[in-house]
């Protein structure tokens, strides 16, 4: 089985990008370490604090935030992060090329039942002559994503890529370190039957969202004329996992629960990189009514509506909106 390095070298990748991905995947390995302990290492439960959208931070939440944050300031790659768990962006090597957007711990509420969580990265170049002290060098929609990608601390550890030539999956060797290739150009089936979508929200939705979800269920016996299957992982590195293996529509819908947070999900290091890996694997990643990565941010923490997956479902989602 290839390792990654040569992988990416014959796409043509960057060697600065290379090691940054691998900067970034050394601190990941790391984390799967803790994670796999479970109980024993110490790490399970809450803090005492909060981030600042006001979620309560678990403490694997703090240390996966302080293990990527030292490595990737460290490296010399970076002239800067933005975290989740970072109330601003962090300034780090003036000159450096790249910038990294990252969610440490994807799935936090699952970490003390040992379920899936996972780490979600986006790495773009700052603009030419930017201040690494500057928030507004991370304002670039997502298209302009040079890499992105996911870790999976799931059975086994795996980590899904892409640096815009397809999207690649690779299980991590765990007696060598390594992450090896498993599978090649992963392609999203078009069409499938199996949603995901938090069923608690259904009456905060959107009436298009509501009709749409209420078709799926209505099966066989419905417009749509067969049977819809639903999972709900509550850790979106987790759902996207499953898109990408076998296909299906995962959706985190506009709801009006509280009006002060009509999304959930967060653009920059949540929804961009999702929605890259998707589009490379022929998905398709939607946020009111257009491509999440054409999406022109205006804050670290923003963020948007996700309706994600298999072309022709999201497609079909979306009609419920003209
Ligand atoms: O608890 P809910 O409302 O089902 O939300 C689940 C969603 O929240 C998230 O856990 C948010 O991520 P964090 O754990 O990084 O805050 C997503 O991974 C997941 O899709
Ligand atoms: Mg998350
Ligand atoms: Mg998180």
């Amino acid at each position: 089985m290839r390792r990654l390095p040569p992988v990416l070298l014959e796409d043509g990748c960057p060697r600065d990008l290379l090691s940054l991905v691998r900067t970034i995947l050394a601190a990941c390995k790391e984390i799967s370490f803790r994670v796999g302990q479970g109980e024993l290492s110490g790490v399970l439960g809450s803090t005492l604090d909060e981030n600042i959208q006001g979620e309560t931070q678990k403490k694997l939440d703090v240390l996966s935030n302080q293990l990527l944050k030292d490595i990737l300031l460290e490296s010399g790659y970076v002239k800067a992060i933005a975290s989740e768990e970072e109330d601003y962006t962090v300034a780090g090597e003036p000159n450096a090329k790249y910038i990294v957007s990252f969610d440490p711990l994807d799935g936090s509420s699952n970490i003390d039942i040992n379920s899936l969580v996972g780490t979600i990265f986006s790495i773009m170049e700052a603009p030419e002559g930017s201040d690494a002290a500057d928030p507004s060098i991370f304002m670039q929609p997502g298209r302009k994503q040079v890499a992105a990608g996911y870790v999976l601390y799931g059975p086994s550890t795996m980590l899904a890529l892409t640096t815009g030539k397809g999207t690649r999956l690779y299980t991590l060797d765990k007696t060598h370190g390594s992450f090896l290739l498993t599978q090649d150009f992963v392609s999203i089936p078009e069409e499938t039957q199996e949603f995901a979508v938090n069923m608690s929200n259904q009456r905060h939705w959107q009436t298009p969202m509501q009709n749409y979800i209420a078709d799926l269920l209505a099966g066989d016996t419905g417009p749509r004329a067969k049977n819809f299957n639903m999972r709900w992982i509550a850790a979106m590195v987790g759902d996207v996992h499953r898109v990408l293996s076998r296909g299906g529509i995962f959706t985190y819908p506009t709801d009006t629960k509280d009006p002060k947070k009509p999304n959930k999900l967060r653009l920059l290091y949540e929804a961009n990189p999702m929605a890259f890996l998707v589009e490379q694997a022929g998905g398709l990643a939607i946020a009111d009514g257009q491509p999440i990565m054409d999406i022109e941010p205006d804050a670290i923490h923003q963020r948007v509506e996700v309706i994600l997956g298999s072309k022709n479902e999201v497609e079909k989602c979306l009609s419920y909106y003209k």
